[in-house]
């Protein structure tokens, strides 16, 4: 009876994928796509022709031109681009790298300290359950509310290593002043208002860290890492892995590979709010990873998402007559996208009109 009414609550017990491939067990089923996963092979798919933007010439008066034509141009073909002279050194990135990776490798009692609440998303653990025939993501994160700061609920902020909140600390302040300046490069690439975006997202706009971990997977051609979705953010910047790549991109139903070769650029995606935002000029894309059999990865996504107390909706300057509004007004679109998620379905087809 208990189990009709609350599956999540013993399904979400299960083991972490980690746990699985220490003890080297049988993956249960639910983590394998029946007719396997098209494209994971390294070599069967294209790498994708990366933009490159240099952040530190969207803010300066005699580049900012040019640079923001190359950021609409990125975004309307792709969805993201790579950034670089965002303003944060590789050493520092590598500190952030390094923390990810030295709190994954702590003994499971200690990392269990961080454990994630049956019906809540914060905290260490895996997929959350919500149906039967969910397939699970071959991944473990912790994923943690770092912003506003009065919402930041410690109990699930490692203590191992030391230096961890200290250096999600000081990353998160410094990827607030990115995101300050690419929300305006994006408002003035479509020759909007600069502030237009940056005042739906808010002073007291949400940031989530997920710090993602994809131990190797014995059956890469059975399962993914993380299953196709698009962010619900305004934004999302990833610091993605410096030896393994896994990231995948969809462009023209075409499922293309992420290049790693720019260790300490940031990968910065559009979420589905910056396409509520802007009437669709710019597009969330789909997004995927893929596992391997040899070599684990680690990823730090970090989601930029407007207050939840404000209304998103297209901003006036992106409707016209010639434009009709697309998309309706939402409210905390993140909390609706998650459900969306588990069932590997697109929130925004629920918002557009
Ligand atoms: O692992 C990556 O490179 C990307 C992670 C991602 O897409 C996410 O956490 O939403
Ligand atoms: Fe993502």
């Amino acid at each position: 009876m208990a189990d009709n009414l609350f599956p999540t609550k013993i399904e979400s017990k299960s083991k972490s994928v980690q746990e699985l491939v220490m003890n080297n067990e049988e993956p249960p089923g639910n983590y394998f796509y029946e007719g396997g996963v098209n494209g994971v092979l390294e070599s069967s798919l294209p790498v994708l022709e990366m933009p490159v933007i240099d952040i530190s010439r969207l803010t300066s008066p005699s580049t900012s031109r040019e640079e923001v034509e190359k950021l609409h141009s990125a975004l309307i073909s792709c969805g993201c681009f790579m950034s670089i002279n965002h303003g944060i050194t590789g050493v520092f990135l590598d500190q952030v790298r390094s923390v990810t990776a030295q709190f994954f490798a702590l003994p499971m009692e200690e990392k269990l300290k961080c454990s994630r609440a049956v019906d809540s998303r914060e905290g260490y653990g895996n997929d959350m359950i919500l149906s039967e025939d969910q397939i699970l993501d071959w991944t473990d994160r912790l994923y943690l509310i770092v912003s506003p700061e009065d919402q930041r609920q410690f109990k699930f902020w490692p203590e191992k290593p030391e230096s961890f909140r200290e250096i999600l600390h000081e990353y998160t302040t410094k990827l607030k002043v990115i995101v300050e300046v690419v929300l305006k490069a994006m408002a003035r690439s479509l020759n909007l208002e600069d502030n237009c975006f940056l005042d739906k997202y808010g002073e007291r706009a949400l940031m989530q860290a997920r710090f993602n971990f994809f131990p190797p997977c014995p059956r890469p051609d059975r399962s993914l890492g993380l299953k196709p979705h698009a962010d619900g953010s305004a934004i999302t910047i990833v610091l993605q892995d410096k030896e393994v790549e896994g990231l995948q991109f969809l462009k023209d139903d075409q499922w293309f590979r992420v290049p790693i070769q720019l260790p300490h650029a940031l990968l910065i995606n559009v979420g589905d709010q910056s396409e509520v935002m802007s009437n669709g000029f710019f597009k969330s894309p789909v997004h995927r990873v893929v596992t391997n059999s040899e070599r684990e990865r680690t990823s730090v996504a970090v989601f930029c998402s407007p207050d939840p107390d404000n209304d998103i909706e297209p901003v006036d300057g992106a409707v016209s007559e010639t434009r009709p509004r697309l998309y309706k007004k939402v409210q905390d679109y993140g909390s609706k996208y998650f459900q969306y998620y588990q069932k590997g379905k697109r929130p925004i087809e629920a918002v557009k009109i």
